[in-house]
């Protein structure tokens, strides 16, 4: 079976070069990276955003939060391979660069933090504060968590849409499941207002668990417009992806969301993708009598193709 790193190598990123700018080095923001003034770039206000305590007995209910009435988020990038370090991979359907440089992992993270700094690898997880434990695998231990993290959140969600987990098989061997760590980090910037730290977009993901200390983070709420997400001390925020929304018949939809210049600090962000296998048929499920599918099955590697192609049209590409 293929990786989703394989998957995505099929797919590369087309753009010339895959190297950010120097963003040391600028003291204006250049015209390939300023983007025209967009509704929202400097609004300050605060979307609502459900919180939920896994540990809540009533934790399923709580789930209704991140259905059709709350958004949450989704995305995806790498250079021209799968992974590395190098431009959003979303850089190539926009025609201004965004000001972004990040690192993507698939497969172990422990193998890449070794490769990259043989001496320091252990600090990996400590400095982007994810939870772990301080021992000799803190890497793979990190991992591991965020694993059982998003393998918790999968039961429950498909609880709360009554899916059997038989049609989940691969649910029961976590490690089977395809992951994606991304490291973001936008660097500051002279213009925040002609600055695009990512551009709008869905994950591709089931859903994405998302760490922000400083905020920038902003959904696209219909008949609202841009908002930001609150960064919470202790909490993650949850991204639904265009996976789920297929899976649960757009019950769960994914979100629009992007990344904006602002605050006077260098801002980082962790973003953990959870999907299926790759080889793994996705149709909505869960449905009532009388519900009509909105979404024909799809791989999971056929849809990240899909979205290769058009960011912005795989969804409706697969649409009844
Ligand atoms: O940096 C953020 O808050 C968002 C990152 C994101 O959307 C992504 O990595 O897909
Ligand atoms: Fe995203």
């Amino acid at each position: 079976m293929s990786t989703l790193s394989q998957v995505y190598t099929q797919h590369p990123l087309k753009v010339h070069y895959i190297i950010p700018l120097d963003f040391d080095s600028v003291v204006t923001v250049p015209d390939s990276h300023a983007w025209p003034i967009s509704d929202g770039f400097e609004s300050n206000d605060w979307l609502s955003i459900p919180t939920i305590d896994l540990k809540d007995p009533d934790a399923v209910k709580l789930i209704a939060l991140l259905s059709s009435n709350y958004q949450k988020l989704k995305a995806l990038r790498s250079p021209g391979g799968a992974t590395g370090y190098g431009l959003a991979r979303i850089s190539s359907f926009f025609n201004k660069f965004m000001w972004h440089e990040g690192f993507t992992i698939m497969g172990s993270p422990l193998d890449h933090a070794k490769e990259l700094w043989p001496n320091d690898y252990q600090k990996f997880w400590q400095v982007h504060a994810l939870p772990c434990t301080r021992n000799d695998d803190i890497m793979e231990d990190g991992q591991k968590k965020m694993e059982e993290l998003a393998t918790t959140l999968m039961h429950k969600i498909l609880e709360y849409l009554a899916v059997s987990e038989e049609e989940m098989k691969w649910l029961g061997s976590p490690e089977v499941a395809s992951t994606a760590l991304q490291l973001n980090s936008y660097p500051l910037c002279p213009d925040p207002n002609r600055a695009m730290g990512l551009a709008p977009h869905t994950d591709t993901s089931l859903f994405t668990i998302l760490h922000q200390r400083i905020s920038g983070l902003q959904i696209f709420k219909e008949g609202v417009g841009w908002g930001l997400v609150h960064p919470i001390t202790g909490a993650l925020v949850v991204n639904v992806g265009d996976l789920l929304h297929i899976l649960s018949n757009a019950r769960f939809p994914s979100v629009l969301h992007r990344v904006v210049m602002k605050e006077t600090k260098q801002r980082f962000s962790v973003a953990f993708f959870y999907s299926p296998p790759v080889d793994f048929n996705l149709a909505p499920l869960g449905l009532s009598s009388g519900q009509i599918p909105l979404y024909h099955s799809v791989s999971v590697a056929e849809y990240v193709g899909r979205k290769a192609k058009d960011l912005n049209k795989a969804l409706a590409s697969i649409r009844i």
